[in-house]
């Protein structure tokens, strides 16, 4: 039997970079649609997987591509991810992450490809009431990036019931590692996450790290989060695609490992991973964080099975601070 073709849209990013991996050592072929605005040619090639280099905003080429090849399904990482520009650029995010997301639907309800593996994000939860969250906990973003999210998980819901498209929505906590074979990493320019930044900076290439505001309600003042290691992701991913092609319901899942960091612990950690002093800056809150948010992923576990193999953020800073070393050295 010839190999089942996915197309990754956001296939040379980070996230996607690492689906693109599992999928390859799952069996199957790989297309990656990459505009490569923040993507990185040379993870294509790293991995052997065949890159079109185009935006999801390209309708005619979207429909080019659908009927040139047979496609399966369809993941789709494409999208501008950064919370503190999404509030002050939100026509920049609506029209990447929504518009953009929407022709891509568009182009395969024209083709008839039914199945749809999706990026959403615990940012469109807002402020939790309860922690931890469950896929049921009420969704108010606060923030753009958040909503766009929000908006597409609905577009999705009526398109299920309009012309039948199948989606997984996964809802992720904070994607954070690198490839535990060194192959790919975390790799955003701008960078803005705080594990990257953390080890650039006990790697001299920043003088200092930032903590984004320490009179948040929590025990030390900073932000929590939810580390999830990019690879357990990549595999959640791959079960979600599988769970599809079964010919499975729509279905959201969070994913998360259940246990929140502070910033400051996070840094901490990294201290004694790298074995290097990491100077820390006192700063403001940034605009659209909420102060905790923490998963539970209890659903994917049932339902897709899915079995973290790092859920430990020594494991998640050890294998960022190997990615880093391999990357400047
Ligand atoms: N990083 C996280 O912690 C996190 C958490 C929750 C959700 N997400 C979501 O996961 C996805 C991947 O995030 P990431 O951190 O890997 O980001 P990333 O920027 O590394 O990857 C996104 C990729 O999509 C490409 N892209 C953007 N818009 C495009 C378009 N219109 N057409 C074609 N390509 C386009 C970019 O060039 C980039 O390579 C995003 O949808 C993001 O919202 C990320
Ligand atoms: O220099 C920095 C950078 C970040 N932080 C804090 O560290 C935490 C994590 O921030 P960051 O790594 O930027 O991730 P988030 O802003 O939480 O966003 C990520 O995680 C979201 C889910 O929580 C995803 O939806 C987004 O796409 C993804 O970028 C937050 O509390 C930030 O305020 C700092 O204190 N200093």
């Amino acid at each position: 039997m010839s190999k089942q073709t996915i197309l990754v849209t956001g296939g040379a990013g980070y996230i996607g970079s690492h689906a693109v991996k599992a999928l390859q050592l799952s069996g199957y072929q790989v297309l990656i649609l990459d505009s490569l605005v923040y993507g990185h040619q040379d993870i294509a090639t790293t991995l052997g997987a065949e890159l079109i280099v185009g935006d999801t905003n390209d309708r005619p080429l979207l429909d080019r591509l659908f009927g040139d090849r047979q496609i399966n399904a369809v993941m789709h990482f494409a999208a501008y991810a950064y919370v503190g520009e999404s509030v002050s650029q939100p026509d920049k995010y609506y029209r990447n992450n929504v518009v953009g997301t929407l022709s891509l639907l568009e182009a395969m309800v024209v083709a008839n490809v039914k199945n749809f593996v999706f990026s959403s994000t615990c940012a469109s939860y807002g402020v939790p009431q309860q922690i931890p969250i469950t896929e049921d906990h009420p969704q108010a973003p606060i923030n753009p990036y958040g909503a766009t999210k929000l908006m597409v998980e609905r577009i999705l819901q009526d398109f299920d019931v309009a012309y039948g498209l199948k989606s997984v929505i996964f809802r992720y906590f904070n994607a954070a590692g690198a490839d535990p074979m060194g192959e790919i990493g975390e790799d955003h320019d701008p960078e803005t996450h705080l594990i990257p930044l953390v080890l650039q900076t006990a790697m001299g290439k920043r003088d200092a790290i930032t903590v984004y505001g320490s009179d948040y309600p929590t025990a030390d003042g900073t932000c929590i989060r939810d580390y999830i290691h990019v690879a357990d992701l990549a595999d959640a991913h791959v079960l979600g695609l599988q769970y599809l092609l079964d010919g499975n319901r729509s279905e959201i899942f969070n994913l998360g490992n259940g246990n929140g960091f502070s910033v400051k612990e996070v840094i901490d950690a990294a201290k004694q991973i790298t074995g290097k002093p990491i100077a820390v800056v006192m700063g403001d809150r940034r605009a659209g964080d909420p102060p905790a948010l923490v998963g539970s992923s209890e659903k994917a576990r049932k339902i897709l099975n899915w079995q973290p193999k790092y859920a430990d953020l020594n494991l998640i800073l050890q294998h960022a601070w190997q990615w880093h070393q391999k990357r400047h050295c």
